[in-house]
């Protein structure tokens, strides 16, 4: 595919009487192959991917059946090993590039197994840079007369306003400290940009409109998502045991969006260059503070057009989203424990809950079915909610390993894509063309000083306080959702920790009390041993008085049988107190049971009591985050309520 000579226009902004009936086609997915395949596994006729299952692969195990296994995958186009990043970006990316200058929205994710090749595709290496890299020097070669500062300035939830010259000087500061941060070597980024922009000039570009009417900004942003958490990553990194500020998501009634998230206007390749590396080596240090791998986070390069015109009286903001998938893993393969395996179980359970709405967006395409799709369970889905219902441009790049070891891995990959490929995207007219932003037009036209303008005003202003109501609406009831999923994971961890405690707590009683029971033993055999002796030499003298006086057996019979007596009487004694000893024992065992039990008492009621404080700490928050977001509601309310009494006023006037 060629785009030389093709002329393409910066802002079209038509009539919206255009009834003609969408387009429909499949979302594009594509296959790239990180090696040459092994012939018994691969075989790639045309598009189509035949993959037989090796003897040792889980498949044929599973199955265990003598004839081997094949299955066949069918892509929008297959790329061999050999193919270049030249390639790939001419043949797939370019016309996309085109349309987003031309104001589409697009959406890019490169999808596959660890080591693939995910990234060597999004970012590539400074030989090879790969697609973002790519497309932002395509872009800044492209467009001429790029504004060199911004007019106009888009908030993350997608309202479009005038720069004022200090949020303008703010974003200056904050590229200044990016592009001069001493972690980056600035001399190694110009080389190598050098040397990526010598190797792309000889590549050709498409004509754009003359456009010196047009302000054409283009700006930037970078997130990751980890563990289900969104972070900046054009944020300046934290100190060492300090923690990364978290992002949250936003909704507006037709989009999610990452709020505070830093855009970064750029007015060069280089800048851009400078900006993506920045992010990359965020992500990096991110990635070894928390002794992760930068591959298990999603990451999101946004570039954003601005296309303000004055003449056309309107503004148009198109998003290109480049989303570099985590790997997706087998927990069985990898054996992951502890921390890994909550990021494992993270990143599967989002590239799951990506299947599932993809497979769900394709149902209620093919069959009608109305079955509600769960785009709000992942961070990731809610982000990409429009492009993957069909209603912007989306397409996936899939990367596989075409090696034995990984194959088991690859049929995973290869059959959501498969799944993927069955989405339809509609391509209607409507959809190509950008819409004037209503914040803008009422910049300008207040400009005008037009009355007309002044009425249309009002109107515009009552639409967006609605507006800002249900959005207020979407954001308490997503911070509900929010409260209640903390709630949820706060609870099983307390009831982790308290299980724990218990066990503690046992294990430290039962020790104390073997001590103690064993040295009551040896204190009560020592004693019952100094009686034994005691009495056996009692016994002893007693004997050896009746054998002195045996000769006068007959004298002595009333003083043997006195002894006997009192040998009689001792015996009794010992017999007692064995008695007693035993009841002590017994005493003993049954106040260390009761001990035992009181603790264990003493112990739940305080774990309930922390556990009841704890609870009346996050029902204080969310009863506080309620009453601060009902009080937004209710100016909002206030708002629109002086608004339409003043237009009631103003009609009662005339
Ligand atoms: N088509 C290719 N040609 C040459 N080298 C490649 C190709 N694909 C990947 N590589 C190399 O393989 C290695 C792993 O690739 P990469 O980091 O892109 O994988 P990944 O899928 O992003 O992995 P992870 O999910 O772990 O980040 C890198 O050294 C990369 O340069």
């Amino acid at each position: 595919m060629s785009f030389e000579n093709e002329t393409i226009n910066i802002i079209v902004i038509e009539s919206d009487d255009d009834d003609s009936e969408p387009e429909l086609k499949h979302v594009e997915v594509f296959l790239r192959l990180k090696g040459i395949p092994s012939d018994q596994l691969y075989t790639i006729n045309n598009n189509v991917l035949v993959c037989t299952a090796p003897e040792t692969s889980q498949i044929q195990r599973k199955i265990n059946q003598i004839k081997q296994i094949t299955k066949t995958f069918s892509f929008t186009k297959i790329f061999n090993p050999d193919t270049s990043q030249l390639e790939i970006f001419n043949t797939i990316i370019k016309a996309k590039v085109l349309n987003f200058i031309n104001g589409r929205n697009c959406t890019i994710l490169s999808y596959g197994a660890s080591g693939s090749g995910k990234t060597f595709t999004m970012v590539g290496t400074p030989d090879e840079p790969g697609i973002i890299p790519r497309a932002l020097e395509y872009i800044f070669r492209t467009i001429p007369n790029l504004s060199q500062k911004p007019k106009i300035i888009q908030l993350p939830n997608g309202e479009v306003r005038e720069l004022d010259d200090e949020t303008y000087q703010m974003g200056a500061l904050q590229k200044s400290m990016i592009l001069n941060a001493t972690h980056i070597d600035r001399n190694i980024h110009l080389k190598t940009y050098k040397q990526m922009q010598q190797r792309l000039s000889s590549e050709s570009v498409a004509e754009v409109d003359d456009c010196s009417n047009t302000d054409v900004t283009i700006w930037i942003s970078f997130a990751e998502i980890y563990n289900e958490q969104i972070f900046d990553l054009l944020k300046s990194a934290p100190q060492r045991g300090q923690q990364r500020p978290r992002l949250r998501l936003g909704a507006t009634a037709d989009s999610t969006y990452i709020k505070d998230l830093t855009s970064i206007h750029v007015s060069s390749g280089i800048e851009a260059f400078q900006v993506l590396q920045y992010g990359t080596h965020n992500l990096k240090y991110a990635a070894t503070s928390v002794n992760s791998h930068s591959s298990r986070s999603h990451c999101i390069f946004t570039i954003k057009l601005i296309q303000s015109s004055e003449i056309d009286r309107g503004a148009h903001v198109s998003s290109f989203h480049f989303c570099d998938l985590a790997g997706s893993e087998r927990v069985k393969r990898t054996l992951n424990v502890g921390d890994r395996l909550k990021e494992s179980n993270n990143i599967n359970t989002s590239l799951l809950v990506l299947g599932r709405c993809i497979k769900l967006v394709r149902d209620a395409q093919q069959l009608k079915d109305k079955s509600v799709i769960p785009f709000r369970e992942s961070k990731l889905t809610q982000l990409f909610q429009n492009a993957l219902m069909g209603n912007e441009d989306m397409m996936m790049i899939v990367n596989i390993n075409p090696s034995q070891d990984a194959f088991d891995e690859s049929q995973h990959v290869l059959a959501f894509s498969a799944i993927a490929r069955e989405v339809f995207i509609e391509e209607h007219p409507k959809n190509l063309k950008p819409k004037t932003t209503n914040r803008f037009s009422l910049y300008l036209e207040k400009a005008a000083g037009s009355n007309q303008a002044l009425d249309n005003e009002k109107d515009r202003e009552i639409n967006r306080l609605k507006m800002c109501v249900s959005e207020l609406y979407n954001e308490l009831e997503l911070q509900k959702q929010t409260l209640e999923e903390e709630w949820r994971v706060e609870k099983k961890f307390i009831n982790t920790e308290y299980q724990k405690f218990l066990r503690e707590e046992r294990e430290r009683y039962e020790k104390r009390n073997a001590a103690a029971l064993n040295n009551l033993r040896e204190k009560y055999e020592q004693k019952i041993s100094e009686l034994r002796n005691y009495y056996s030499d009692l016994l002893q003298d007693q004997e050896d008085i009746i054998v002195l006086d045996s000769s006068s057996e007959d004298e002595n019979t009333s003083a043997d049988n006195h002894n006997l007596n009192i040998i009689s009487e001792q015996s009794e004694l010992i017999r007692t107190l064995q008695i007693e000893l035993n009841e002590v024992k017994l005493e003993n065992e049954k106040l260390r049971k009761d001990t035992e039990e009181m603790y264990e008492l003493k112990k739940q009621i305080k774990a309930v009591v922390e556990e009841y404080n704890e609870l009346k700490i996050t029902l204080a928050e969310a009863t506080q985050e309620c009453l601060e977001l009902q009080k937004k509601i209710a100016h909002a309310d206030e708002g629109m309520i002086s608004v339409v009494t003043e237009i009631v006023q103003e009609e009662e006037n005339v």
